[in-house]
């Protein structure tokens, strides 16, 4: 049998005097819980005679302890959640792969019994190599100008619930420790290879390397009134070497229906460019100062990406340009379309399409196709929809579907394939036209 962490000579004093059932002592090693019997029964103490939200408080303060790093986790109103949940280690097996768990009860029932397969990746389009003070990274071998190319496919090593509740029996590290245990032996190394630059002394090994590399995603989950409850983190070994920056050029999406993590392109990428990911979302900060703080905070790093190391001058108009996108993204959400529609189409349709032409240039310029880079090229197509302008429509309706592809948005990019091969099934299609004798599209 494969010798798990916790029975490892380092760790065979230690589990010895361990206050919950090691490996050696518990067969049903699926099934144990986080719950050490005493809790339990005060638990079910508390439940069997109704509870006020004063005592389950109180019940909390002393028995769960939450970290207040959002990385990782969330505080969570015990009276409406707390009480019920029941962490397992489980580990599923999909195929070959085998995936280290600690999971709720019910999410664990909820997953599919069958998975479906993961798509397939574009063959030996990447490289890791070392990234110079950013340790390890992710390269380009060749030119990539599609975009929502699939680089990468991944199923997870491990996956843990993101309120990480302790003193059930076992601490937080070593709840860590196990979960690390169980992952399968060929792939251990790996794990513990990767990397876990948090501040020294803060976390054991196994925690640092969760902090440093888990990606959230969302698994079926019970409906419950506070969701980022059920929140989930996993750790991918490939996906790890994606390096932050603040002009990312893939977008990282779970489908919980395959259990794997797609890594598809945003942007087309030169050979020789690396792979990045951005780590936050980008609409909320605009300038460096704001982005540099936030990843101060929650990922401890000084950001060396190639944004955010222009030259005084050029951060400067960096900073203004995403300034200006951000006051963009906003007014285009009411004006200047929605104004022209009002107006039943009276106004300059030429104006509206400028102010969206501009707003995509300062976006390409800043690399940021995210959210608002899709609310402006679909208003574009809108706009030549409306002209019955087919080629431009095509064009701007394609690259809207990109983003619907690489968001996973399978039915909307579907209806958006459907509009581009026959614009007529548009609404805004001839809009223009239409209103002059007074017929409304929408
Ligand atoms: C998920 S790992 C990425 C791969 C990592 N470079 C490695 O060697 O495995 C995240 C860590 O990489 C480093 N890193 C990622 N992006 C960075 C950036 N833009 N600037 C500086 N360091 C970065 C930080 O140390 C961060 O904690």
């Amino acid at each position: 049998m494969r010798r798990g962490f916790l029975q490892s000579r380092k760790h065979e004093a230690a589990s010895a005097r361990a206050p919950y059932p090691t490996r050696n002592t518990k067969p049903d090693r699926d099934e144990r819980r986080l719950f050490a019997d005493d809790d339990l029964r005060a638990l079910q103490r508390i439940d069997a005679r109704g509870y006020t939200v004063k005592e389950l408080r109180a019940w909390g303060r002393k028995n769960v302890r939450l970290s207040d790093d959002p990385c990782m986790s969330a505080r969570v109103d015990l009276d409406e959640f707390g009480s019920t949940q029941r962490l397992i280690f489980r580990n599923i097996k999909l195929g070959t792969f085998e995936i280290s768990t600690l999971l709720d009860r019910e999410v664990l029932s909820m997953l599919p019994t069958r998975f479906s397969p993961p798509p397939t990746a574009m063959e030996s389009a990447i490289e890791y190599r070392s990234a110079g003070r950013k340790g390890w990274g992710v390269f380009a071998t060749q030119d990539i100008r599609a975009v929502s190319t699939i680089l990468l496919v991944e199923r997870p090593v491990t996956v843990v619930q993101n309120t990480m509740v302790m003193n059930f029996g076992m601490t937080k590290a070593e709840a860590y420790r196990e979960l690390f245990g169980r992952v399968p032996a060929s792939v251990q190394p790996a794990l513990m290879r990767l990397n876990s630059s948090q501040p020294p002394g803060m976390y054991e090994l196994e925690e640092a390397i969760l902090r440093s590399n888990a990606v959230g995603i969302t698994l079926p989950a019970p409906a419950v009134p506070a969701p980022v409850a059920m929140g989930h983190n996993a750790v991918f070994l490939e996906t790890s070497r994606l390096n932050h920056s603040c002009s990312p050029n893939v977008i990282i999406r779970f489908d919980s229906e395959s259990f794997a993590l797609t890594v598809r392109t945003i942007c087309p990428i030169a050979k020789g460019e690396e792979i990045v990911l951005s780590y936050i979302d980008l609409s909320l900060t605009a300038t460096r100062e704001e982005r540099r703080s936030l990843l101060r905070d929650l990922c401890h790093f000084e950001c060396l990406c190639g944004v955010c190391a222009l030259s005084e001058a050029a951060i400067q108009l960096s900073d203004l340009r995403r300034l200006r996108i951000r006051d963009m993204t906003r007014e285009a959400i009411y004006a200047p379309l929605e104004a022209w529609c009002r107006e039943k189409g009276r106004g300059d349709l030429q104006k509206v399409i400028a102010f969206h032409l501009v707003a995509v240039e300062e976006i390409r310029v800043e690399g940021l196709y995210t959210t608002p880079y899709f609310l402006h090229v679909s208003n574009l197509a809108i706009c030549f929809a409306a002209l019955e302008d087919i080629r431009s429509f095509r064009s701007w309706m394609g690259k809207a579907r990109d983003v619907a592809v690489y968001n996973l948005a399978t039915d909307k990019a579907v209806e958006m394939l459907r509009n581009i091969v026959y614009p007529e099934t548009f609404p805004w299609w001839g809009y223009c036209k239409s209103v002059r004798s007074s017929k409304s599209p929408v």
